[in-house]
C-alpha cells in the first residue's frame, strides 16, 4: 500500500473511533499547502541537473508546522504528504505547540559531492524561503539530510529575511544548534522502549535488539541501548548487515563505519544477509531506516516479541493487523520516534529566548516529555480500548481536532 493510502487508513480509523463528523474529518486530512519545485543545478563537472523538491505543510492549528527535509530516491509527492501528516499527529502526541509538514528532494545524496549539496539545498531553499519561518514552518533534517544541510538552509534564508537561527532546526551547535539534537531521536527511541518494556516488566537489560539502518537514528539508537546494557545482536544499513549472537561492539561498529562508510566488514562480527534482518530472532525489533518495509509478505517471519518504530511508517496496515493477530506488540513511529521533533522544539525554544540548555537539562526534559506522552497514550488505549497505534492517533488527532475548532473556519 503507498504511503498516503496507509496514513490515511490509520486516521480514518482513528476519527471513526473518535466520532468526530465528516467535516472536521475532511478538514483535518487536507493538506493547508503543498509545494513543487524546479531545483537545478550545474554539477561539479559543468553538466546542468534537475530535480524535484517538495514541501507539504500539513496542518497548523497548534502552532507553526515543523517536520524534517529528506534526501532520497524515493522521495515523492505521495511520501511526502504521508510523513507530512505523520508529524501533525506527532507534534500533538508529545503536546508541542507544533503543527506538521515535511519535504524532501528526489536525489541520492551519496551520488552528489558536498559542492553539489550545497547548491542543490541552496536553490531549494530559494524556491521555499517565502513559504518558511520561524513561526511559520520550521525545517529540520531527516534520511540523507544533516547539520550541515541546516546550515546551509538558515544561511540562504538569512540572505532573504536576515539572520534567523530559529527557521530550522537540527543545525550545528556553533550556528544555535543544541546540544543532544543529534543523539535525540535514538534517546527517544530508548526511552520509549524502556516505557513500553517496563509496562511489561522488562527491561532494556535483559532484552535482544535487532535494529534496521545505522544511520542517524539507528546509530544512537544502538549505542544508548548498548550504554543501558542491552544486547544488540543484528545492525544493517543499506549495503550490508552485521551479527554477532553474543551482542555487537557497538561503539566498534559505529568507529568501522565511519571509517569504511558501512557496517558489513566489521572484524567483531559476521556479515549476515541485510535482507533476513526483519526476520532475525530477537525479543525488540527496531525499524530505523526507510519506510513501508513491514508488508503483508514479511510479517508472518517477524520474530521478535516488540516492534518499536523508530522509522517512520515503516509498517503497512496489512503487516500490522498480521503482527496484532500474532500478539507481537508495536509501538507507533508517531510516538517512538518523536524525540527528534521534540528536542528540535527544545532548540526553536532556545534560540527564541537567547539562551541556550546544557546537555543535561536536555536529555532530562526530554526523558520527562517522553514518558509524559507514554502516561497520555496508554490512557486512551485503556479508554478506547485500543492498541497503541490506534490510541496513538487518537490522542493526536482529538488534540488537533479541539485545536481546530477553537481557532474556527473563520469567513
Ligand atoms: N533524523 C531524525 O531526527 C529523525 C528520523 N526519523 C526517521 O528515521 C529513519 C532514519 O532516518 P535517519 O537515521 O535520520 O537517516 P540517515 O540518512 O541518517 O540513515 C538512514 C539509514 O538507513 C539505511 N538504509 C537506507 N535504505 C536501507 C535499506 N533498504 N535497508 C536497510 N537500511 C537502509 C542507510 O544505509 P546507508 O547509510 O548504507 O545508505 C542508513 O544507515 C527515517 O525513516 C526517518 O524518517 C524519524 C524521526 C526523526
Ligand atoms: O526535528 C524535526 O523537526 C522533525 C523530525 C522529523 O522529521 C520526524 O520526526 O520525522
Amino acid at each position: 500500500m503507498k504511503a498516503l493510502s496507509a496514513t490515511t487508513h490509520y486516521f480514518k480509523q482513528a476519527v471513526k473511533i473518535l466520532g468526530l463528523n465528516e467535516k472536521l474529518e475532511r478538514s483535518l486530512l487536507i493538506p493547508f499547502r503543498e509545494i513543487k519545485v524546479e531545483c537545478t543545478i550545474p554539477a561539479d563537472d559543468g553538466s546542468i541537473h534537475s530535480f524535484v523538491g517538495f514541501r507539504v505543510q500539513h496542518d497548523n492549528a497548534r502552532g507553526p508546522m515543523k517536520g524534517g527535509i529528506r534526501y532520497h530516491p524515493q522521495v515523492d509527492p505521495d511520501e511526502v504528504n504521508a510523513l507530512a501528516q505523520l508529524m501533525t499527529w506527532k507534534t500533538a502526541i508529545v503536546n508541542l505547540p507544533y503543527g506538521g509538514a515535511k519535504g524532501g528532494i528526489g536525489c541520492d545524496p551519496n551520488k552528489l559531492s558536498a559542492s553539489e549539496l550545497e547548491r542543490l539545498t541552496r536553490v531549494f531553499t530559494q524556491k521555499i524561503h517565502d513559504l518558511i519561518g520561524a513561526h511559520v514552518d520550521v525545517p529540520a533534517p531527516d534520511m540523507g539530510t544533516n547539520p550541515q544541510t541546516m546550515a546551509w538552509i538558515l544561511d540562504e534564508y538569512s540572505k532573504f529575511h536576515g539572520y534567523s537561527p530559529a527557521v530550522v532546526t537540527g543545525k550545528p551547535v556553533d550556528l544555535g544548534g543544541s546540544v543532544g539534537r543529534e543523539a535525540a531521536t535514538g534517546r527517544g527511541v530508548v526511552y520509549a522502549t524502556e516505557a513500553l518494556l517496563k509496562d511489561f516488566g522488562k527491561h532494556i537489560a535483559d532484552q535482544t535488539f535487532v535494529i534496521q539502518g545505522f544511520g542517524n537514528v539507528g546509530s544512537w539508537t544502538a549505542r544508548l541501548l548498548c550504554e543501558k546494557g542491552g544486547k544488540v545482536l543484528v545492525v544493517s544499513d543499506a549495503t550490508g548487515a552485521v551479527q554477532n549472537p553474543c551482542g555487537i561492539d557497538v561503539p566498534g561498529l559505529i568507529r568501522h563505519h565511519q571509517n569504511t562508510g558501512g557496517v558489513k566488514g566489521f572484524s567483531g562480527c559476521i556479515d549476515t544477509d541485510p535482507n533476513s534482518v526483519l526476520s532475525e530472532p530477537c525479543d525488540v525489533l527496531i525499524p530505523a531506516a526507510i519506510g513501508g518495509v513491514l508488508t503483508r509478505e514479511n510479517a508472518h517471519d517477524v520474530r521478535a516479541k516488540f516492534v518499536v518504530e523508530a522509522a517512520n511508517h515503516p509498517t503497512d496496515p496489512d503487516a500490522d493487523e498480521i503482527l496484532a493477530k500474532r500478539n507481537i506488540i508495536v509501538l507507533p513511529d508517531v510516538y517512538a520516534n518523536a524525540g527528534g521533533v521534540t528536542v528540535s522544539y527544545f532548540e526553536w525554544v532556545q534560540n527564541i529566548q537567547g539562551f541556550m540548555w546544557e546537555k543535561h537539562k536536555v536529555s532530562t526534559t526530554l526523558e520527562t516529555y517522553m514518558t509524559n506522552a507514554y502516561k497520555d497514550l496508554k490512557e486512551v488505549c485503556k479508554s478506547k480500548n485500543c492498541s497503541y497505534r490506534m490510541g496513538a492517533f487518537c490522542l493526536g488527532i482529538d488534540r488537533v481536532a479541539r485545536a481546530t475548532v477553537l481557532r474556527g473556519w473563520g469567513a
